[in-house]
């Protein structure tokens, strides 16, 4: 399971966690302006924006979970089991094989609403990177400064949503997501609205925060939605990088998978592997992983942008603890 959303103040942000109860060797990943992307199907793309972002990069290919280009479009891959349907290459279609949709919409567009023109003539293939590599299920987040749009292909074809929440999680299929949020319409961040329990009924409100009361808290897809729809919708910072970042990661940790809580078989249990924060107008790339809760960051700006090979940074994945004394 995943978790992916945007938070606004002075610059843009966007990120993701990654639930999983294993890892591959991921990694941040610099795809410089020149690198040449080579597609299934479609042409090759030689010059492009740069990439950074989190990718298993194999035999030199960026194998994107999520990453901003430096137009700052940001676009993120989340498990999307049962309802996803990935399909043969299909005559007069752009087909784009699912490990290849991150690289091309970010060579290829700078804005959310040139992503959905793009994204009209596709069609996400079900052809596999490599025997070792098969495809898994995925939807998509994309996101700039302005707009969010989820990304997700069915049995019935390629749906493009809003996101007016700008957040996302697994199944159902958005639209099922949204329709939910309405069981929690009377939600409220006020502490102690007026009792609407019963007439003649004043039931006093003994703890603050109860306008939230029956927001969920477990940690199933539908659940996370809610709570991190309600997080993110409310939440407020200063507009310091600082304290954006930092609001930021408490977003994304209401909805962090903590080991013990979802287990998925003998001694296999799911947790949030790391917690990403892309600065979409700066290039910035920040994580936190499950045992290192410092912030580490990439500035793509720090890189020769105008290579033409992918440069990796090894997570920092050691808890940094800053003894006092
Ligand atoms: C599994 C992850 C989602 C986390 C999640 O939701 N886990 C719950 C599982 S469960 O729902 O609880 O069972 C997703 C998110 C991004 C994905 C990679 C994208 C690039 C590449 C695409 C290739 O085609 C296949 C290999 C590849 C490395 C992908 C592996 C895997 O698919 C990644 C890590």
């Amino acid at each position: 399971m995943c978790t992916a959303a945007t938070y606004n103040t002075r610059c843009h942000y966007f990120g993701r966690n990654l639930d999983l109860e294993y890892s591959y060797h991921e990694q941040v990943a610099v795809t410089p302006r020149n690198y040449p992307f080579q597609f299934r199907n479609v042409k090759s793309v030689m010059k492009h924006p740069a990439i950074i972002g989190m990718a298993f990069v194999v035999d030199g290919f960026p194998l994107y979970y999520d990453a901003m280009n430096e137009k700052g479009l940001g676009m993120a891959g989340l498990n999307f089991p049962d309802n996803c349907d990935f399909k043969d290459p299909q005559e007069g279609k752009d087909n784009i094989a699912s490990f290849e949709l991150i690289p091309y919409v970010l060579s290829l567009c700078s804005t959310t609403e040139e992503a959905k023109v793009l994204l009209s003539h596709v069609n996400i293939t079900n052809e596999p990177f490599s025997d070792k590599l098969p495809t898994n299920p995925l939807h998509w987040m994309v996101a700039d400064g302005k707009d969010v749009i989820v990304v997700e292909q069915t049995a019935s074809g390629l749906h493009v949503y809003d996101d007016p929440v700008g957040v996302m999680t697994n199944n159902p299929t958005f639209d099922m997501q949204m329709n939910r949020l309405a069981d929690y319409r009377n939600l409220s961040v006020e502490s102690a609205l007026p009792c609407a329990f019963a007439k003649g009924l004043d039931l006093h409100p003994y703890s603050r925060g109860m306008g939230g009361m029956g927001l969920p808290g477990d940690l199933s897809s539908a659940s996370r939605f809610v709570k991190v729809a309600f997080t993110r919708m409310n939440s407020l910072s200063d507009d310091s990088e600082s304290a954006s970042i930092s609001q930021f990661f408490h977003i994304l940790g209401s909805v962090e998978q903590q080991r013990g809580l979802c287990k998925l078989g003998e001694d296999k249990y799911e947790i949030t592997i790391y917690s990403s924060c892309c600065n979409l107008d700066l290039g910035i790339y920040y994580y936190t992983t499950y045992e290192n809760s410092q912030i580490s960051a990439v500035d793509m700006h720090h890189e020769n942008l105008d290579g033409d090979t992918v440069v990796t940074y090894d997570l920092i994945k050691g808890q940094q603890v800053h003894y006092q004394n």
